[in-house]
């Protein structure tokens, strides 16, 4: 799902994340850990062709499209419909007029999501366009059908366990946590199939990160979702991720096995954000 060689993103004639080697297949979770300013939010939005003003070189595949040479229609296709962006605070990003089936409805709307495929009889009928293969089972996109587009948006949050009902409030009536479950429907409703989090649960106390960790969790081993998360915790780390990139100073200083890497680490880096934890 993602294939990163020998990246390096410069602003002017500093680089600012260097990465020789990133895979993320479907079903895996890969972190990038380390400090404030180590280029991990610089590598995330790379892959999506998300650094303006940077000169971004090396060889970037993400579900098949070659970010580094897609034109922008290339790019926008991508964006949001197969590959979503996770933010810490997704709240901020939701118009507070807006109910939160309004809005995503719109967006499945925007992206020529309609109903369901291949379903019972309101779903919405053949794919129209872009991608097949691993889409199969998760795609949406077809004629208008009120009740399909209904499904989709049930179904969706259902599978962040949150009540349908939310569908119906502002986004100054939902909790954090809610709000970045909500975030997480949109990305499934949309038939995403690479989620890019970065600090998904910073913003969030203990419990309710856990509950957004057990929700990644599951859509990694139900629906095969790829996920890199950006994190600063190697506590939340450690739950989730199968591989680790340890970032300083915008290189990779350390990767391997999750377990290998938060137990065993070979750099002193490493060994120093173990220390910091609580
Ligand atoms: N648009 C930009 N122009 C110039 N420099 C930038 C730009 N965006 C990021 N940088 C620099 O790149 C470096 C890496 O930033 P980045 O946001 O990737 O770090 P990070 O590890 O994600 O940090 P944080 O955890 O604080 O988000 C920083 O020194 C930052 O100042």
């Amino acid at each position: 799902m993602i294939e990163v060689r020998d990246l390096q993103v410069r602003y002017g004639t500093r680089v600012v994340a260097r990465v020789p080697e990133l895979d993320v297949g479907a079903g895996e979770c890969v972190a990038i850990v380390g400090e404030s300013g180590s280029g991990k939010s610089t590598t995330l939005l790379s892959l999506l062709g998300l650094t303006e003003g940077a000169d971004v070189s090396g060889h970037v595949s993400v579900c098949g499209v070659e970010v580094l040479q897609a034109s922008p229609q290339q790019l926008r296709r991508i964006r949001g419909a197969r590959v979503a962006l996770v933010l810490q605070s997704p709240q901020a990003a939701l118009s507070p007029t807006t109910r939160l089936g309004t809005l995503m409805r719109r967006a499945l709307e925007l992206h020529g999501i309609t109903g369901p495929r291949g379903g019972g009889p309101e779903t919405g009928g053949p794919e129209t366009g872009g991608s097949a293969g691993s889409r199969k089972e998760r795609s949406w996109k077809g004629r208008a059908s009120k009740g399909g587009l209904e499904r989709v948006m049930v179904e969706a949050v259902e599978a962040v366990m949150l009540d349908p009902e939310i569908l119906r409030r502002y986004p100054h009536e939902i909790s954090g946590g809610q709000a970045q479950r909500f975030a997480i429907a949109l990305a499934i409703a949309l038939g995403a199939e690479v989620i890019l989090a970065d600090e998904p649960t910073s913003a969030l106390d203990v419990t309710v990160q856990a509950e957004v960790v057990g929700v990644l969790h599951g859509l990694r081993e139900e629906r095969g979702l790829a996920l890199l998360i950006v994190s600063h915790d190697l506590a939340l780390v450690s739950t989730i991720a199968d591989r680790v990139l340890v970032m300083k100073d915008g290189e990779v200083v350390e990767s391997g096995p999750a377990a290998d890497v938060l137990t065993r680490p070979s750099h002193p880096y490493t060994r120093e954000l173990l220390e910091a934890l609580p």
